[in-house]
């Protein structure tokens, strides 16, 4: 099997990595993954029929860098940057990816959250050239021939939309593509996994969107979204047939709303390796957070009472990831329990009322609010906050300007230094802005939000703000999936990404809630490794040449296997004379 249909990667007699090209001249150019532009040598112009067809001077990756950077800094509009780069990544792959490698946290607003949500929003009227897998309704029936086409033959990673929930922007339709690009960017970028290795999949079961419907430009099928029956119909002829095109591909499930993200998950997770970025992912980065909220305060996870405000896919993640680090403390489940508070649209999850099966394990007994000083039915935030003695809050409700300043001091009253999150993206939908939170608090409250903020100054101290994005655990998690073959990615595999986030900002920023994400990648990569050792502490890792590693042999084993930005020779097969 080769790697694409158009080359495959070889190995020389030193063991040195070359492209064999199976086309030659201008359409190599037009190949994103094996153009070079103006960086193919005199010999492989010569040799690949290129003569002509390039400016006379051969640069250098770095002054292609250059070149491309200037231009890039001369863009104002954020957005028209993320045009700029997707467009240079659907020219130049190598290129793009040693330009976001130089400029991590930089580019990392531009690339994926927030600006990502526009392209999102866009997507239709900013569309240039193709990328990725675009499974629909008029291709469903004939999926397992639409697969074929892609000329990738060996994919290990493809993250997966239906588009319902994005971000905390809903129903975006065909626009959610943009999510799966971004998130495999950030993979390749910072996860070392190879762009021939990735696969961006839109899937288009419709849209609930009249507006999208009906705008001329649309991209999308145009009908409602599948639901029930049909949909899990889809969604079974897409599974089974992606898994015969892609044996070893492990799947990324991403913003799924809460109807179908827990049902999917569950549905999928045994038949090929695959888990839910925004239940599990979420839950992971934020558990790591807090936990390095609480070691800044000197206290212990179990000694803090924690309020989610949201109970989709991220709030019930979160809230299952704080179980999981509670009980971790010595807990019982029940003692456990007692100290996580959900509150969806309606308020406190309670076991009196109706409720979707994923809820119900955090919904409290009614007896519990029986002296609770509460005036509609079910406490609501506020009322949650104070009678609970709420000293953690998490905002995973996609409900701007919900953590208000009465709410904010509310928590204050149980502690001096409350740990408050509003990690609802994009920046539009967070729960707050840090820098208020920091001011209403003066400066005690320990933040992070989802979407990435400026440092805050208050009195002369400067603050950073931590991200916290499930972009410190996905790509590590998804990466040690791939290098150990395992067979499923096991909750104790995602909690283990979670201690390691919390291991590495201990040691290497004690000060802070999360590194900066300048370190996203020395990030990945231990994350990847303690996921591949817990994959073979399981034995679910299926890779042979594992066997009998230790820590530090499985990190160089990573290491070696991280895809770098360098351009690989050429060595066409029919040798030219
Ligand atoms: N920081 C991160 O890494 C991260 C990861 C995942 C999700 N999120 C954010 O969380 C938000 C929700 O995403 P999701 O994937 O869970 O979506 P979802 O569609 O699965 O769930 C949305 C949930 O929001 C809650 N909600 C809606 N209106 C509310 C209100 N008025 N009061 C309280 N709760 C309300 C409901 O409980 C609903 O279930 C989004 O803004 C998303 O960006 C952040
Ligand atoms: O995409 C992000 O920025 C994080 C998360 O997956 C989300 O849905 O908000
Ligand atoms: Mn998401």
């Amino acid at each position: 099997m080769t790697v694409s249909r158009y080359y495959d990667v070889k190995r020389d007699e030193r063991g040195k990595r070359y492209l064999e090209p199976f086309i030659e001249g201008s359409l190599l150019l037009g190949l994103p993954l094996l153009n070079k532009g103006t960086a193919f040598t005199h010999e492989e112009r010569k040799a690949l029929k290129l003569e002509g067809l390039l400016p006379p001077h051969v640069t250098s990756l770095e002054e292609q860098k250059e070149r491309n950077y200037r231009r890039y800094r001369l863009i104002e509009n954020d957005l028209e940057k993320h045009i700029f780069l997707r467009n240079l990544q659907d020219r130049n792959e190598v290129l793009f990816f040693a330009l976001f490698a130089d400029h991590m946290s930089e580019m990392l607003p531009i690339l994926y959250t927030p600006t990502v949500g526009e392209a999102v929003k866009q997507f239709s009227h900013i569309y240039r050239y193709p990328r990725g897998f675009a499974a629909s309704t008029d291709n469903i029936h004939d999926i397992d021939q639409a697969l074929a086409n892609v000329p990738l033959n060996d994919v290990r990673l493809a993250v997966a939309t239906d588009s319902s929930a994005i971000l905390g922007i809903g129903d975006q339709g065909f626009g959610g593509m943009a999510i799966s690009i971004g998130k495999l960017a950030i993979y390749t970028a910072a996860g070392g996994l190879g762009p021939d290795k990735a696969l961006p999949i839109e899937l288009d079961v419709g849209t609930n969107r009249a507006d999208l419907i009906n705008d001329p430009l649309y991209l999308g099928v145009r009908h409602r979204r599948l639901s029930g029956e049909e949909y899990y119909a889809f969604m079974d002829r897409f599974v089974e047939a992606f898994c015969r095109r892609y044996p070893n591909a492990v799947m990324q499930w991403e913003d799924f709303g809460k109807d179908t993200a827990f049902a999917v998950l569950e549905r999928y997770r045994k038949v090929l390796p695959s888990f839910n970025d925004d239940i599990q992912g979420t839950g992971a980065v934020t558990l790591a957070g807090v936990l390095s909220a609480c070691r800044i305060k000197g206290e212990q996870l179990s000694d803090q009472r924690i309020l989610v405000y949201g109970a989709g896919a991220g709030g019930v993640g979160v809230a299952q990831a704080m179980l999981d680090g509670l009980m971790r403390e010595g807990l019982s489940e029940a003692q456990a329990l007692d100290r996580i508070f959900v509150l969806d649209s309606k308020g406190l999850l309670l076991s009196n009322r109706s409720m979707e099966a994923y809820k119900q394990k955090f919904a409290k007994d009614p007896a519990l609010i029986q002296n609770w000083r509460v005036e509609g039915d079910a406490p609501n935030l506020y009322e949650t906050i104070l009678n609970a003695q709420i000293t953690v809050l998490l905002g995973l409700s996609g409900q701007p300007g919900s953590f208000s300043e009465p709410i904010v001091q509310a928590v204050r009253a149980h502690t001096d230094r409350p740990i408050i999150f509003p990690l609802s993206n994009p920046t539009s939908s967070s729960e707050a802005i840090p820098e208020d939170i920091l001011r209403w608090t003066n400066g005690k409250a320990l933040v992070a939000a989802g979407s990435p903020f400026e440092p805050v100054e208050l009195d002369g101290q400067v603050y950073p703000i931590g991200q916290g994005n499930n972009a410190f655990v996905f790509p590590g998690l998804g990466f040690g999936t791939v290098l150990s073959k395992a067979r499923e990615v096991s909750d104790a595999m995602v909690l283990e990404a979670a201690y390691t986030l919390y291991d590495y900002t201990s040691k290497h920023h004690p000060e802070r809630i999360y590194p900066p994400t300048s370190e996203l990648r020395e990030v990945s990569q231990f994350v990847a490794s303690r996921v591949i050792r817990q994959a073979m502490k399981e034995g679910l890792a299926r890779e042979e040449r594992l066997k009998g590693l230790g820590m530090e042999a499985i990190q160089a084993y990573v290491a070696e296997r991280f895809w770098q930005p360098r351009y690989l020779p050429y060595k066409p097969a029919v040798s030219n004379p």
